[in-house]
């Protein structure tokens, strides 16, 4: 594939999200120089091919600033100031706060355009960077008064050329969104995680999937969060509100149970949960969800390989995979998901074949 983005790119910030940009952008041949306040981190990124070292004439066309939230705005004027002739974006988390105080700080604002990929991984550094992360998931772009035509294209270029979705939203419009969608799901993952701290080791040990699924972000960095959290506080606080509201109702009919409406009260609770998690987009950003379909497979080498390759010889496109461990037993669980359309054959054919499906 020939890039969109015209080069040179320059990264500032070798981290998890700047080195995974690296790595995409120097898959289709784009020229990427990095930079970091961390020589260690610098070298690191370069060592895993994320791109070269930036020299100090450097003249980029695109600079990418994936530094911590509480670094942007300082990083973003300083790269306004030292590359007159490159438009600058950045990756950050939260939209407002940066913008104001670039305009606060009087930053020739005009060639910043900031943007937001929700994609990423709940490790940081270097070392966890990967091209891939980026693949149909939605990258916001938000535009502000100054914004011209010609450097949104230019942002997209850069967001198609490592496999992510554009959208465009007010920055207003993304912090609102995103406290939704991602700031406040990462504290109920955290509250619900930080009950296993006291846990007996007996409760831990049987842990399913559900624990994992809802507390997979719980592992991601206190010191990034407490950023994006209290740079969003405004559009985060009234999210929590809502679900602090939710939890008395829910308490209150859980401890009462018995009581007429209680029954009533929690499944209403959990139903309007169903009609939640129904509106969330599939893996391409439509409305379609996939269907899924589980199967055991024995826990030794060359397993999953076979079963995807069969997958593929029946003509199905596999949209996602997941893996699961059962514990204490010589078992592993796969989650094939696949059109709607291809289950109830692909399940006949694989049962033929001599696999072991779960459901
Ligand atoms: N982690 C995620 O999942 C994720 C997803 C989307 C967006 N973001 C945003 O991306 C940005 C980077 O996050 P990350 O996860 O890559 O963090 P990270 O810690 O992996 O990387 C940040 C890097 O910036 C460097 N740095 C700090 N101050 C600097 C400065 N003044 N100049 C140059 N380099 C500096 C650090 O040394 C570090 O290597 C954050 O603003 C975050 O909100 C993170
Ligand atoms: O860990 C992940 O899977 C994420 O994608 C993290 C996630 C998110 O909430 O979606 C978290 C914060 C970032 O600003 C963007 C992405």
């Amino acid at each position: 594939m020939t890039a969109r983005t015209a080069g040179p790119v320059l990264i500032v910030g070798s981290g998890l999200l700047g080195a995974s940009i690296g790595h995409a952008l120097r898959a289709l041949d784009v020229d990427v120089a990095l930079e970091d306040s961390s020589p260690s981190t610098l070298d690191l990124a370069i060592d895993y091919g994320a791109g070269r070292r930036a020299e100090s004439d450097e003249k980029p066309a695109l600079v990418v600033v994936a530094v911590p939230p509480d670094q942007l705005a300082a990083v973003i004027g300083a790269a306004l100031v030292r590359f007159p002739d490159a438009l600058v974006t950045d990756v950050g988390s939260v939209k407002v706060s940066p913008l104001a105080e670039l305009v606060e700080n009087g930053a020739p604002i005009e060639r910043y355009l900031g943007s937001h990929p929700l994609a990423g991984r709940e490790r940081g550094g270097a070392i966890s960077a990967r091209a891939d992360i980026f693949l149909g998931r939605p990258w916001v772009i938000t535009p502000h008064a100054q914004t011209t035509s010609a450097q949104i294209h230019a942002i997209e270029a850069l967001v198609l050329d490592v496999g992510a979705a554009p959208v465009q939203l007010s920055p207003e419009e993304h912090d609102h969104s995103v406290a939704l969608i991602s700031h406040v799901p990462q504290l109920v993952a955290s509250l619900m995680a930080a009950r296993l701290v006291d846990a007996p080791s007996a409760a831990v040990a049987i842990a399913g999937q559900g624990v994992r699924d809802v507390t997979r972000v719980a592992a991601s960095s206190p010191e990034l969060w407490v950023q994006i959290l209290t740079a969003n506080a405004a559009q985060v606080g009234p999210v929590l509100s809502a679900i602090r509201d939710d939890l008395a109702t829910l308490e209150a009919a859980i401890v009462a149970h018995g009581a007429p409406g209680a029954r009533r009260t929690i499944a209403e609770l959990l139903r309007s949960g169903n009609t939640g998690v129904a509106r969330l987009p599939g893996k391409h950003g439509g409305d379609a969800r996939f269907a899924q379909l589980v199967v055991l497979i024995d826990d030794r080498p060359g397993q999953i390989a076979k079963l995807l390759t069969e997958v593929g010889e029946l003509g199905v496109n596999l949209e996602d995979l997941r893996l699961e461990h059962s514990p204490g037993a010589q078992i592993g669980i796969v989650e094939l998901s696949i059109v709607p359309e291809a289950r109830d054959r692909l399940e006949e054919e694989l049962t033929t074949r001599g696999w072991r499906i779960a459901g």
